[in-house]
């Protein structure tokens, strides 16, 4: 007797924890304004799949999109400063409209606000963790945004894609489904005419000669590149994810045949140095020689004074920075323990000449491993 094989979506439709993501441009109608009906029309959904069980948390955009109305923007704002502030407006707004959505059906919502620091200092992160698992174990949907109007232009994630991969590892989650204002990827962007539809992606293998650009609809931001990005943080740590439209978000979450299903490709692991391993934006550059480059990438070593040759920019303990090969390679991001004006004196010394020296505390090391995360730059 043969078993026909089991369809991988099937785990959607058993899956007990999801992450779902929509983006901007799913939730905003012509005039760029918040589309009340279309956030209705989601929240039916997932409610329908708390019915049945299926923990969801929701990573919602559209928090700048909801404030350009009530400030009399006409689009969305260029500059940061009055993007935060729409986004400071936009975001109340947003989840008094999920709060109002989700309890036509007796469910209560928590607004979780994050960025991209709580995803790697060690405090922050388990704050996060223990917040986001403690709402789920209450049954409330919680309605995870970046934190806008805190958010520094040099550490944010800019986009929710990223924050959903890392929030879909965060709780564990057994899926994570994109939502955006296109039904599947293709292998270019759908707008020019021709392209074709990518029903399923095995690996990076299968995204060789796919096309993807940055410019999504106007409000969204990324486009399809950061949801690539997002797919290789989550399908890497062992999550698939599906990419669909809102529109079919009902038959995704039930693990009908739609979009695009992205196996994973990796294993769950440690998942506190994700953001940093993605991160587009560092403080500073450490230049290793190449025994440190082999210690670090075995795995196991944490970066010492003597395997430093050079350090560029102005970071300061804590923060997070690039360590490069002699020829330039990023071989890992970490958290420094010391601030750059301090390292230059200790380059190439050993940590006992170091406590000699300048006392103990300054024999410690200058990324530990537990901060640190190997880079392996992504097959394109
Ligand atoms: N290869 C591709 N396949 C599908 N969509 C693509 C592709 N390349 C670019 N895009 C664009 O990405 C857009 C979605 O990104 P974005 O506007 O940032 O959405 P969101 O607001 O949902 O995050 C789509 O509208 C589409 O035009
Ligand atoms: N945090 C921002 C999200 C930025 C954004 O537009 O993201 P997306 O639409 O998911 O590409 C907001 O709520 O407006």
């Amino acid at each position: 007797m043969t078993i026909a094989p089991v369809s991988d979506r099937s785990l959607l439709a058993g899956a007990g924890r999801v992450v779902v993501k929509v983006g901007s441009s799913s939730l905003t109608g012509a005039d760029g304004r918040l589309d009340h009906a279309a956030l209705r029309a989601l929240v039916d959904v997932l409610a329908a799949r708390r019915a049945a069980g299926v923990r969801v948390v929701l990573v919602s955009s559209g928090a700048i999109a909801a404030g350009i109305g009530p400030l009399g923007l006409h689009s969305r704002p260029r500059d940061l400063a009055t993007a935060q502030a729409a986004a400071s407006v936009g975001q109340g707004l947003l989840v008094a409209a999920y709060t109002e959505a989700f309890a036509a059906h007796g469910l209560r919502v928590g607004q979780v606000l994050l960025t991209a620091e709580d995803t790697i200092r060690r405090v922050n992160y388990r704050n996060a963790r223990r917040a986001l698992t403690r709402l789920i174990e209450l049954g409330v949907v919680p309605i995870v945004n970046e934190n806008d109007t805190v958010a520094t232009d040099e550490i944010r994630f800019g986009d929710n894609d990223r924050l959903a991969a890392l929030v879909s590892n965060l709780v564990h989650a057994d899926a994570m489904v994109l939502l955006t204002d296109v039904d599947a990827l293709y292998d270019g962007p759908p707008a020019r005419g021709g392209a074709r539809k990518i029903t399923t992606v095995s690996g990076p293998a299968d995204l060789v000669g796919v096309e993807v650009t940055g410019r999504g609809a106007s409000v969204g931001t990324g486009g399809m590149v950061t949801k690539i990005d997002a797919v290789a943080i989550a399908t890497g740590s062992g999550i698939p994810v599906v990419l669909t439209s809102a529109a079919l978000a009902g038959p995704a979450l039930a693990g009908d045949e739609v979009g695009t299903w992205f196996t994973p490709t990796g294993r769950r692991r440690s998942n506190r140095l994700l953001w940093l391993a993605h991160a587009a934006h560092t403080n500073g550059r450490l230049v290793l020689d190449d025994g440190a480059v082999r210690a670090l990438q075995g795995g196991l070593a944490s970066l010492l004074p003597a395997g430093i040759t050079a350090v560029e920019g102005d970071f300061e303990a804590g923060d997070p920075v690039e360590m490069v090969s002699a020829a330039g390679t990023v071989v890992a991001r970490g958290l420094v323990s010391f601030d750059a004006v301090e390292v230059p004196s200790l380059l190439g010394r050993s940590t006992s000449s170091l406590r000699e020296e300048f006392g103990p505390g300054y024999d410690r090391v200058v990324v530990h491993r537990d901060d640190l995360v190997l880079v392996r730059r992504p097959r394109r």
